[in-house]
């Protein structure tokens, strides 16, 4: 059977929805889909609509070459967005993401918000006409004009160069300073002219970049995370309130055992869900719990304590009675109602998917949301809150057609733990003709393969003909406290042989080939590659992407070194570090690294280059020919994110494991230049 997985210029043109926002009346949906551009090498967003009743088909919005993106409602229906389009009453601006407002009555978006600096994310309040702008200004500018005024002269000057007093200093793929982000309030949104802008927090100082903000429903509050540093190059995230009348910061929630995250604020405004995350120490593994938090100033109160898993808050029932929430959960991520006076869960949907995004209709009895598992890409669906029927609703795409089947598979880990993975297998695999597996691991370590996911997607490998194992070893998420406690500070053992159990296991089946499987994963999931390359030699290839190699000096050189220095003793470092055991891998690799990888540094991927070459039992001869190989993107960061190099990506796997797993040869793209 051909599917869009068969060819990967089908495969990577496959339109990807994400996000979603209900209006006030909650008679519209607005989501945003990303399609290639017409030379194929990036992707671009549209908004689009979705009707809530499910009667019509899905509507584009917007349409430019730049995309849009940021939906957000206005209490009065209009739609916001952002886009770096051209402002057609202004010929020879510049392209800039600016705030665009397209009326609720119909008619052409026009143009609301212009800045020099652009804007990141738009903020709106769910009862008045209040919005906050996400905007970067450079640290010492004064104001709006300031801003422009310096930033024109860095320009001009050609000056690149940032001068830093603290941490971080880079982040994923973006360096730091000297512009940091700032909450601007939008003043006058429904006057006649054009609106101005007012910074909320202009003592900031860095402490919003990655924050996470809400509005009150009316509009006069605003409740955002807040890094603040600590001593050794450590921050903490702390609990913020801004009055957005009077520009006053209160610090509602701030200690050194935990972060803390804002979720939605209830309808009443009295109550504030909030997400407390326990910092780690090298005993002390991570926890996620929801809060309440009284705005009168009371204490906080922990909700659904007594539930095993990390919900996420999402919405609330408009009666103020529930939250509505998600939390991984056995290789999904469900919806469930979590009741504020008892703390009682109640799962609603059931299905094994992952859902995001959740907006409550007026009434209560509905929710939408994003799902999405790996069956189908994501998907707006409606949710019946009483009964839990989820219908999808008539979406932009349809769900492309798969090549192969999905099954949920459990396996025993050493100390009798369950183990559950996904297993894809490819059309056709039986006893008769037992197929080829690929082991795949999930990075974080603090995850699940819970979700569909464009990077690594095992239909493209179901279809050309392999078995994908995806399992959820030690330290993944959705199986309790104690299936992330015990991996905890200790990645070459639980997470290790959990995995080495599922392998035993999927070697077994009469419809894989044991003999032809290779082991691969990305980030994390590349470390533990390493690892396994170093401790086994049951793989006939291994894939190693943006992998961890050296923990010694991983440790230092990530963009968030304060993150691992929590996770694991210097000593651990060495214990757990794959770098140690280069002497014992005669497994034929595929490194894959991107040099604007922040994450996990070029550095890792260099050094397991050199020392696969230099110090493993396969290394190169005296013409440098290895079995190894080294992919390398100059130009993409932690993820290949560009669609033409997501096909090599894909193209330079597949050739490597037919090598070395087939004992098959590919031609590899023409594109490589060999
Ligand atoms: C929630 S687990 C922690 C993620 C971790 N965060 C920091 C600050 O380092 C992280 O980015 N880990 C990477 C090494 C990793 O494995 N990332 C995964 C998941 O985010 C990935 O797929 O990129």
């Amino acid at each position: 059977m051909t599917t869009p997985f068969s060819s990967l210029e089908d495969f990577v043109a496959l339109p990807r929805l994400s996000g979603l926002v209900l209006n006030r009346e909650g008679t519209r949906l607005v989501t945003s889909v990303a399609t290639l551009d017409p030379k194929k090498t990036a992707y671009q967003s549209a908004l689009w609509e979705i009707d809530p009743s499910g009667a019509e088909p899905a509507r584009r919005l917007t349409r430019s070459s730049a995309g849009e993106s940021g939906a957000a409602f206005l209490a009065g229906g209009d739609l916001l967005f952002t886009s770096a389009r051209p402002d057609p009453e202004d010929a020879d601006g510049e392209k800039r993401p600016s705030l665009w407002r397209l009326p609720a009555t119909g008619g052409e978006a026009s143009l609301l918000v212009t800045r020099e600096g652009g804007m990141s994310g738009v903020l709106t309040a769910a009862e008045a006409d209040v919005v906050v702008l996400t905007a970067d200004a450079l640290a010492g500018s004064t104001g709006e004009e300031d801003d422009a005024e310096r930033r024109k002269a860095r320009k001009d000057s050609g000056v690149a160069a940032i001068l830093h007093a603290g941490y971080p200093v880079r982040y994923w793929d973006a360096d730091l300073g000297p512009d940091e982000p700032r909450y601007l309030a939008v003043t006058d949104v429904d006057g006649d002219g054009r609106p101005t802008l007012d910074d909320l927090v202009p003592s900031a100082r860095g402490g919003l970049r990655n924050a996470h903000a809400v509005l009150s429903p009316d509009g006069r509050l605003l409740f955002s995370s807040l890094t603040v540093p600590e001593e050794l190059g450590s921050q903490r995230s702390v609990l913020v309130r801004v009055d957005l009348a009077t520009r006053e910061l209160s610090v509602l929630l701030d200690d050194r055992e935990n972060d803390y995250t804002p979720g939605p604020v209830s309808p009443d405004g009295r109550y504030l869900a909030v997400t407390r995350d326990r910092r780690t120490t090298a005993e002390l593994a991570p926890q996620s719990s929801l809060l309440l938090l009284p705005l009168d100033g009371g204490e906080p109160r922990q909700l659904a304590a007594d539930w095993d898993r990390w919900p996420s808050p999402e919405a609330w029932l408009p009666d103020g009675s529930s939250l509505v929430a998600t939390a991984d959960d056995d290789g999904g991520a469900p919806v469930v109602v979590i009741d504020v006076a008892t703390g009682a869960v109640r799962r609603v949907t059931e299905d094994t998917a992952a859902y995001s995004d959740v907006r409550v209709s007026p009434d209560g009895r509905t929710a939408y949301a994003v799902r999405s598992s790996y069956l189908f890409p994501a998907e707006v669906v409606r949710i019946d809150l009483a009964t839990g029927a989820t219908d999808r609703l008539q979406n932009p795409a349809e769900r492309p057609e798969l090549p192969g089947t999905l099954e949920r598979v459990e396996s025993v880990g050493q100390d009798g733990q369950a183990v559950k993975s996904w297993l894809v297998l490819p059309e056709g695999a039986s006893a008769d003709a037992p197929v080829p597996a690929l082991l795949w691991i999930h990075g974080g370590p603090i995850g699940s393969w819970n979700a569909w996911t464009w990077r690594w997607s095992p239909w493209v490998m179901a279809a050309r003909g392999y078995a994908v194992l995806l399992p959820d070893p030690a330290l993944s998420t959705g199986y309790g406290q104690h299936m992330v406690d015990r991996g905890w500070g200790s990645w070459g053992a639980a997470p290790y042989t959990d995995l080495m159990a599922a392998t035993d296991d999927l070697v077994a089946r009469d419809d894989i080939d044991g003999t032809r499987v290779a082991a691969m994963g990305g980030s994390f999931g590349g470390y533990m590659a390493n690892w396994v390359a170093g401790h086994t030699a049951r793989f006939a290839a291994i894939v190693t992407h943006a992998s961890l190699w050296a923990l010694d000096q991983f440790g230092g050189t990530t963009d968030a070194a304060y993150y691992w220095a929590r996770e694991m003793t210097p000593e651990a470092m060495l214990e757990n570090s794959p770098h140690s055991h280069i002497g014992s891998i005669d497994t034929p690799m595929l490194v894959i690294h991107g040099d604007k990888d922040y994450r996990v540094p070029i550095g890792e991927g260099l050094r397991l280059w050199y020392d696969l070459l230099s110090a493993s039992k396969l290394p190169a001869n005296e013409h440098g020919v290895t079995p190894h190989r080294f992919l390398y993107f100059p130009d993409e960061n932690h993820w290949i994110l560009k669609p033409q190099h997501a096909k090599i990506w894909y193209s330079v796997v597949e050739a490597f494991l037919a090598s070395n797993v087939l004992g098959e040869e590919r031609e590899l793209p023409r594109e490589l230049g060999l």
